[in-house]
């Protein structure tokens, strides 16, 4: 192989990943050349309804795998959160690279944390996730939707629409924006995203060329913790339209995998976490889910699915 090319979408943070994995894999083969192919999704261009109303994940990594498909690109970047649990026939993450920060980042002007903001604050995100965690716990608060790129989110703090805004650690630090980052939210007050900070590589499945020189940015941890999340969002039918969240930690070989389903308001929240043998990573993830089910998330979930529409 002398020539790779990977597919990107063209926000400041998913080209900083694309260079980030283009470096890395010239660093390894030095006579390997990576270019990278930009591409707007739908999801980076409708801006004026939260993911939830529009469809979810699928939108940012649909055009990158009709490129993969028709061999205009070799290999696709992504945020590994933003890639749906079952994917399409004919495509699989060939690596889960080292994770970034998993945790939210409370991002603000003028409050240094949470529990510094006062009765009526205005939050800004678009995720149910983070959204259900807030209401729960700071339920003087006031959510309001905020979506756009990275960029376009500070921007819009900084223009005074709100007050704070949540945003992943992992994506302020890898444009080198630690320095926007008030607070980190520890993942019992803000339970990351499956997958959250992690890299993940697509390829079309057939391209069983590319598997020996990509298995070097694989990183065994990472996958392990980020196989059980997407196990469990995977089995609770995971998407955007669904507040959810699971965060895996390793200690030696045991896996500990925590998750939620909440309702938008905060109204209802069900947890559940249980440990296994890392390489059970998969069955962990069907545990939990199990568990919240147990608990009673199916009736919650339709309930939110039924709201939706
Ligand atoms: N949903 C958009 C998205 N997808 C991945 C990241 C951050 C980087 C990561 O989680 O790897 C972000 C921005 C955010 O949630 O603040």
């Amino acid at each position: 192989m002398e020539k790779l090319v990977i597919a990107s979408r063209e926000s400041r943070l998913a080209m900083w990943q694309a260079e980030h994995i283009k470096a890395r894999l010239e660093a390894m083969y030095p006579s390997l050349k990576v270019d990278i192919l930009g591409m707007t999704t739908q999801g980076d261009q409708i801006l004026d309804r939260t993911l939830s109303k529009v469809g979810g994940k699928g939108l940012f990594v649909k055009e990158l795998e009709v490129a993969l498909m028709e061999g205009r690109a070799d290999l696709a970047v992504h945020s590994i959160k933003d890639v749906p649990m079952v994917l399409p026939e004919g495509f699989s993450i060939a690596a889960i690279c080292e994770r970034e920060d998993p945790r939210d980042a409370l991002v603000s002007n003028r409050y240094a944390s949470l529990a510094d903001l006062p009765e009526g604050a205005v939050v800004g995100t678009s995720s149910l996730r983070r959204e259900s965690q807030l209401r729960a716990r700071y339920p003087h608060l006031v959510i309001k939707p905020l979506r756009g790129n990275v960029l376009t989110r500070l921007a819009k703090l900084d223009a005074g629409e709100f007050d704070a805004i949540i945003l992943a650690a992992a994506g302020l630090k890898r444009l080198g924006l630690n320095d926007r980052i008030r607070t980190e939210l520890a993942p019992s007050e803000s339970l990351p995203a499956p997958g959250q900070g992690a890299l993940g590589i697509e390829i079309r499945a057939d391209r069983e060329d590319l598997i020996g020189l990509l298995t070097p940015l694989d990183h065994a941890d990472t996958r392990d913790c980020v196989l059980a999340e997407r196990s469990l969002s995977r089995e609770l039918g995971g998407s955007c339209q669904v507040p959810l969240g699971g965060f895996a930690t390793l200690s030696g070989e045991l896996l500990t995998l925590g998750g939620f389903v909440a309702h938008p308001d905060g109204s209802t929240m069900l947890t559940a976490s249980a440990s296994a043998p890392r390489e059970y990573a998969d069955a962990l993830g069907r545990t939990v889910a199990r568990k919240l089910l147990d608990a009673g998330a199916g009736p919650l979930i339709e309930a939110v699915l039924a709201d939706g529409r």
